[in-house]
Order: structure tokens, then C-alpha cells, then sequence
């Protein structure tokens, strides 16, 4: 039987969702100019000053092309993934950011969720299936957007990279442990118990957008039925041979949720 069928008949009592956030809820792309990363939401901000923003680009000049690089191995990436937002988060750091300043800053941003996130976020929380959104970004930039967005349901659990701030509201430095691309699994979950309590929830959706996504699902204790859904936004060419190994369903330059929506709206009524 079908992987979507199976899910369909464990029922929506059985199910999860876990997504990654940039660039896989949010756009990668419009109009043919790139959305921000929740990181870029900040480092393009008018709280950087204009030194910090050359040197936080170019830290993405020179990083983001090994983050997405088919030819290396994970061993080789993830001491240089450490590296960048490790760099990053000082920088950020110096830039005494405010608390009070976050929400601006994204309503200010070009940030966009993808087309039909509405759809998306209104179906599980109708449902009531948990959506775990599992970030390597910024987990106060993130939550704002999808609080402007009103879709902020009880139903939606965020772990991600926090900010830090001291008694005065001004950023001081990241909390740990630091999440990048490739260690997103039950390494970085350790105490959290999500996964836990919703051990009965054994059918589960996955999204992402990067091999390193594929992990996310890790620390869920007993895996019955799982669909890896993979957004390929960029290199789509070179990388299209291990998207296809690793995922189900593999969305090219797709800037919508259409597929995981026809997909849950199939799962989640009856028939
Ligand atoms: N300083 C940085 C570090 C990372 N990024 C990008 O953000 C993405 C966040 O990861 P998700 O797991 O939430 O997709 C990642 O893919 C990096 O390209 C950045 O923009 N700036």
C-alpha cells in the first residue's frame, strides 16, 4: 500500500507534521528575486549598521555555497556550518538589537510564506494535528512572522535558534544549542520531551528543503508511516538525483503548498 494511503488509514489521531521553516514554509523566490531567510530578515535590517552588513554577507557569499555543495559530505560540512552561524550570532550580537525592535523588523522585511500557508496552518489546527516547525533560523524572527500572519495556533510548536536578551531587551547572544542545516535530529531535542508526548502520533508528514531535513523525524519514538515532502529551490539541475533518492515527493521551483495541501486534504477527510 501507499505510504499516502497508509497515513490516511491511521487517521488524523495518528498524525504529525514536521517542517522545517526558510524556505520551505516560507518563499524562496518572487518575481524572480530571493526571499530572506529569517537570518537575512535580520541582517538586512536598519538595526545593522553598515559594516555589520557587509560582513554578514559575506559570510553568506562564502558559506551558502558549501551548505548547498552536492559534491561534499556531511562530515566536511558540519564543522563549517558551525562556523557560519556561529560568526553570524557574534556579529548579531554586537549590533544591540532590541526585543521591542523584532516585530518592525519582520513587518518591515520581504519576507513571504508560501502560497497557500493559510490553507496549510488552518487544516492542522481544524484537525488538531501538531505541527512541529524545526529550524536552523532565527526562532524569535520566525515566530513573528507567523504571528503577523495570524496562523500562530495552539497546534504549532517551534524549536529553533533564540535570542538572548539581557534585562535591558538588548540582544546579548544566541541560547544553545546551536542549530545549523546538518544536525537537525534528537541531538539538539535532548530535554525537550516533544516528541514524547506525541508518541502515539505515528503517521507523519515531513517537509523540508535541504538533505539535512531528512532528519528532523528522528527522535519520534515509533515511525510507522512517514512522507518526506523535499522543496528543491536551488541547483535544481545538480541536485536533483539526491533529492529524488531521499525524498517521496520531490516539489522543483514550486512556490506553493497546492501539493501538501491536496495531499492532507485527501488524508484528513473522510470518505
Ligand atoms: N547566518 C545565516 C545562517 C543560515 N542561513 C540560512 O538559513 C537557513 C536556515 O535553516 P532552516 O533549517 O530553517 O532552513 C539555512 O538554510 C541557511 O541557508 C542564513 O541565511 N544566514
Amino acid at each position: 500500500m501507499g505510504i499516502i494511503q497508509s497515513i490516511k488509514e491511521q487517521g488524523m489521531n495518528k498524525l504529525q507534521v514536521i517542517s522545517d521553516f526558510d524556505m520551505t514554509l516560507s518563499r524562496f523566490g518572487c518575481n524572480g528575486r530571493r526571499c530572506p531567510t529569517s537570518h537575512n530578515i535580520l541582517d538586512n535590517s536598519r538595526v545593522v549598521s553598515e559594516d555589520g552588513k557587509k560582513e554578514l554577507k559575506d559570510l553568506l557569499h562564502y558559506y551558502y555555497p558549501i551548505e548547498i555543495d552536492p559534491e561534499r559530505t556531511l562530515e566536511e560540512k558540519c564543522p563549517l556550518m558551525v562556523e557560519w552561524w556561529s560568526r553570524a550570532h557574534d556579529l548579531l550580537a554586537q549590533q544591540k538589537i532590541l526585543k521591542g525592535d523584532i516585530a518592525q523588523i519582520v513587518s518591515e522585511s520581504d519576507v513571504m510564506l508560501r502560497d497557500g500557508f493559510n490553507e496549510l496552518f488552518d487544516q492542522l489546527h481544524k484537525y488538531s494535528v501538531p505541527l512541529f516547525i524545526f529550524s536552523a533560523g532565527v526562532g524569535d524572527i520566525l515566530e513573528e512572522i507567523i504571528r503577523q500572519a495570524n496562523v500562530f495556533h495552539p497546534n504549532v510548536n517551534v524549536v529553533s535558534n533564540y535570542m538572548d536578551f539581557d534585562d535591558n531587551g538588548v540582544l546579548k547572544c544566541f541560547k544553545g544549542p546551536l542549530i545549523h542545516t546538518y544536525n537537525k535530529n534528537h541531538t539538539v531535542l535532548q530535554g525537550t520531551e516533544y516528541f514524547q508526548q506525541l508518541s502515539t502520533r505515528t503517521s507523519i508528514i515531513l517537509l523540508g528543503d535541504s538533505m539535512g531535513d531528512l532528519t528532523m523525524a528522528d527522535g519520534v519514538p515509533s515511525v510507522e508511516n512517514i512522507l518526506k515532502i523535499g522543496f528543491l529551490n536551488d541547483k535544481v539541475e545538480e541536485r536533483r538525483g539526491k533529492y529524488l533518492d531521499a525524498y517521496d515527493i520531490v516539489l522543483e521551483s514550486d512556490e506553493t503548498l497546492d501539493v501538501v495541501n491536496g495531499i492532507l486534504r485527501y488524508v484528513l477527510t473522510e470518505t
